[in-house]
């Protein structure tokens, strides 16, 4: 009886003290000061030092954080500026024994119990917090015990999770988010060369013909040469699709008018926009790389008027580039483009181009990590769609055409002539 109680007390004590390391001893605050103060992110006031001061802390999902408040002739960025060195000071030297209840539980109470305690306190790993930072007035730290996954990879549960016009954007920390083109109609997409814009644009795309085969029509004006986003070019839903520029104008002309005739049905029946005339059909307008169009000035204009009339007529624009700057992203573009998805950019600068403040740029090398913003910046990794599942998923969709017409159809066109016609493939025997 006694060895039992005496083995429980032992195995509680090892849980707590689990705990008590993996959310850094309590002291995460304290060593948040600590390393602001070493690091010079303190004031002289009379001679008298002034630190940051911690006002509150709260538990979050993955971790915990922490509200402090800032001295007087600090500023949120000189704290932005040292998120490393943040960072690195919480996960110095540090280890945290690994031991969850489930491992407690698989412990047997026979005379062997010490050495299966020992080895179980062996089992450590090393620390690997992460941080965030805000400020609302206070500075705000957000310390996260593990950090974000490098893979999410997209399978059909992960569509399941969006409802009417969402698309998945990925996970955080602490959730999975998706981007609501009903309440957020535009999308700006941005980061530097091999970051994810078009494995995000390709995942976007499926998901949209796989939830609404009958109610989504796309525009696709890949400028990448038709290379990534070639694989649409035969979708039923697919009305326009461009791989240069000239075919680009062609096609923005197109939606401007079909736009143009929407916004006269909705005025002459006295409808507000398409939601209140019951219109069930979205336009989405996908331009990958959409530097190459940005001293079109027609283009621009059209691409203008969808950001901003797009909303009302069912018209919604999905800008990316590689190459965010104040010419490739127009201001009146920017303006109307409410959401905004940043992978990793080269400057800060290009991080306010597109977000309206820094952070992007320091985003770590990691292939599909980004920062998404409608009014708040949140840290994500955006799901990896594998193009096998990809084309598995929009086979249905696909247009079969006539080999001939495959040669002749230049690759804007065929829109309206395609729309629902299954038109079998020739064959020798035909
Ligand atoms: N969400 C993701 N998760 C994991 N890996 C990814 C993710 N997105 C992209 N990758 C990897 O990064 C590679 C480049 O992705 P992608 O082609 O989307 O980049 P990009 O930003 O469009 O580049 P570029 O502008 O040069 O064409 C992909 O081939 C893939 O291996």
């Amino acid at each position: 009886m006694i060895f039992e109680i005496l083995t429980s007390a032992v195995m509680g004590g090892v849980f707590v003290a689990t705990k008590f390391f993996e959310s850094g001893g309590g002291n995460d605050a304290k060593k948040i000061q600590k390393i602001c103060d070493n690091t010079g992110l303190y004031v002289k006031e009379n001679g008298v030092k002034k630190s940051i001061r911690i006002h509150r802390k709260s538990k979050i999902e993955g971790g915990n954080e922490y509200v402090f408040q800032i001295p007087l002739g600090l500023s949120f960025k000189d704290f932005e500026v040292k998120k490393d060195v943040l960072q690195d000071g919480l996960n110095i030297k540090r280890f945290v024994f690994d031991v969850s209840l489930d491992d407690l539980k698989s412990l047997k109470l026979n005379k062997d119990i010490l050495k299966q305690i020992q080895s179980l306190l062996e089992k450590k790993k090393r620390l690997n917090k992460e941080i965030d930072l805000s400020f609302d007035g206070m500075l705000k730290i957000q310390v996260y015990d593990e950090p974000l996954p490098t893979m999410f990879p997209l399978n059909e549960s992960v569509f399941n999770k969006c409802k009417g016009w969402e698309v998945p954007i990925g996970t955080s920390r602490s959730e999975f988010i998706t981007h609501d083109f009903e309440k957020v109609s535009h999308l700006i997409v941005a980061g530097a060369t091999n970051t994810g814009k078009s494995n995000f644009i390709k995942m976007m795309i499926t998901c949209l013909v796989h939830r609404k085969p009958d109610d989504v029509k796309l525009t696709i004006i890949d400028l990448k040469n038709g290379l990534s986003l070639g694989r649409f070019k035969d979708l039923r839903q697919t009305e326009n699709f461009a791989i240069n520029p000239e075919q680009a104008k062609e096609a923005l002309k197109k939606v401007q008018e079909q736009m143009s005739k929407t916004m006269d049905y909705l005025f002459e029946n006295g409808y507000e926009d398409v939601k209140e005339a019951g219109f069930k059909e979205r336009h989405f307008v996908i331009i990958d790389e959409a530097a190459d169009i940005a001293d079109d000035k027609d283009c621009v204009e059209i691409l203008e008027d969808i950001a901003r009339r797009g909303r009302a007529s069912g018209f919604y624009l999905v800008y990316a580039t590689q190459y965010p700057t104040t010419q490739t992203v127009s201001s009146q573009v920017k303006r109307n483009c409410m959401g905004r998805l940043c992978f990793v950019v080269d400057s800060a600068i290009a991080s306010n181009v597109v977000l309206d403040q820094s952070g992007a740029e320091d985003l770590p090398l990691i292939q599909g990590r980004a920062i998404y913003k409608t009014v708040k910046c949140k840290t994500v990794q955006v799901p990896y769609a594998d193009n096998k599942f990809i084309q598995k998923t929009i086979q249905p969709q696909i247009n079969i055409r006539s080999r001939g017409e495959k040669n002749e159809q230049s690759d804007s066109q065929g829109a309206e002539n395609r729309k629902y016609t299954l038109i079998l493939e020739e064959t020798e025997l035909s």
